[in-house]
């Protein structure tokens, strides 16, 4: 059951049109990723999903609810992280996690969340003296002190080092495993790869690819096998397999690129020639690989 549904969104800033009519939908309890280049549009996308811009065409509903129509429901199942929290300088953590909470009817305990994220011995540290990444995990806790059905976190891990980085990937797949529907944008393919059940990639106000992170990945297409021979092998003669693109000496390695297929061509031509493959490595398409060929295409 979609809980998120995009239809048809198109957004301009003045004279200049930046969402070309973005679909998207995002079912209860998954977590879906938003990737793209600067300047793509995700920002602009998950503000009017979260109602804080006000779409120029299309329908958006979240729980059933118009984000434009200021419905106060929609403050009661959606909890919003900014790319920029801005508070007070002279807040506390403590007092911001107390403050936010006093918004919601249930909200998670401010020590359990001072825990979860990194933050208890900061809990009486005014926010202009937090360090950005400390900022930057308030401003996640801050999403989910009100135990939102719905979250929407906008690079929830800029910043981080890696350890809170995984910190906080664990706690959002134990709220996704509560139930917890999650909407990220990030510039992380670790991130996407990791966390997202789905990814929308966004291009110049369009959402020009979509799947799970494997289908991505699988549709990049192309494999790399590397390996060591036993005795030399003609290059050529390995360019000519089926499935074979671009064949390579690399120092005592020969790396070969190819289709699904190439692999178990260059493997038996070998084995024809009696020869074996050391330190075999056959690595598949990445993520990355997805994400620079849908991006890169004009
Ligand atoms: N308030 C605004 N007024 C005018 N133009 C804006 C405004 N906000 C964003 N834009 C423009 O709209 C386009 C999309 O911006 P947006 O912030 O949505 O992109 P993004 O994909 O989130 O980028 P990034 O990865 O850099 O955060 C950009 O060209 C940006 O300059």
């Amino acid at each position: 059951m979609p809980i998120i549904e995009v239809n048809g969104l198109r957004k301009t800033y003045g004279a200049r049109e930046v969402l070309h009519g973005i679909d998207l939908t995002v079912d209860e309890g998954e977590i879906v990723g938003i990737l793209g280049p600067n300047g793509a549009g995700k920002t602009t996308a998950v503000e009017c999903i979260g109602g804080l811009r006000t779409p120029d065409a299309g329908a958006i509903r979240v729980g059933g609810i118009d984000p434009a129509s200021n419905d106060p429901r929609l403050r009661q199942i959606l909890g919003m992280q900014l790319q920029q929290c801005r508070l007070p300088a002279k807040i506390t953590t403590a007092e911001a996690i107390d403050l936010f909470a006093a918004f919601y009817p249930d909200p998670r305990p401010t020590d359990e969340l001072l825990e979860r994220f990194g933050l208890t011995s900061q809990r009486d540290q005014r926010f202009e003296k937090l360090s950005g990444g400390q900022q930057q995990r308030l401003s996640v806790a801050l999403a989910l002190v009100g135990r939102p059905e719905v979250a929407i976190l906008d690079e929830l891990t800029t910043g981080l080092d890696p350890a809170a980085r995984r910190d906080i990937w664990t706690y959002l797949e134990h709220l996704a495993a509560e139930g917890t529907t999650i909407l990220l944008v990030t510039h992380s393919m670790e991130e996407a790869q990791h966390l997202c059940d789905r990814i929308y990639i966004i291009d110049a106000g369009r959402v020009v690819s979509q799947g799970t992170p494997d289908e991505l990945a699988a549709a990049a297409g192309g494999q790399s096998i590397s390996f060591l021979p036993s005795s030399p092998v003609p290059l050529d003669d390995l360019l000519s397999l089926p499935g074979v693109t671009d064949v390579r000496q690399d120092r005592d390695r020969i790396v070969v690129e190819g289709d699904a297929a190439a692999a178990q061509n260059v493997l038996a031509a070998l084995t024809t020639r009696g020869v074996t493959a050391g330190q075999l490595r056959v690595t598949g398409p990445t993520l990355d690989d997805a994400y620079l060929r849908v991006t890169e295409e004009d």
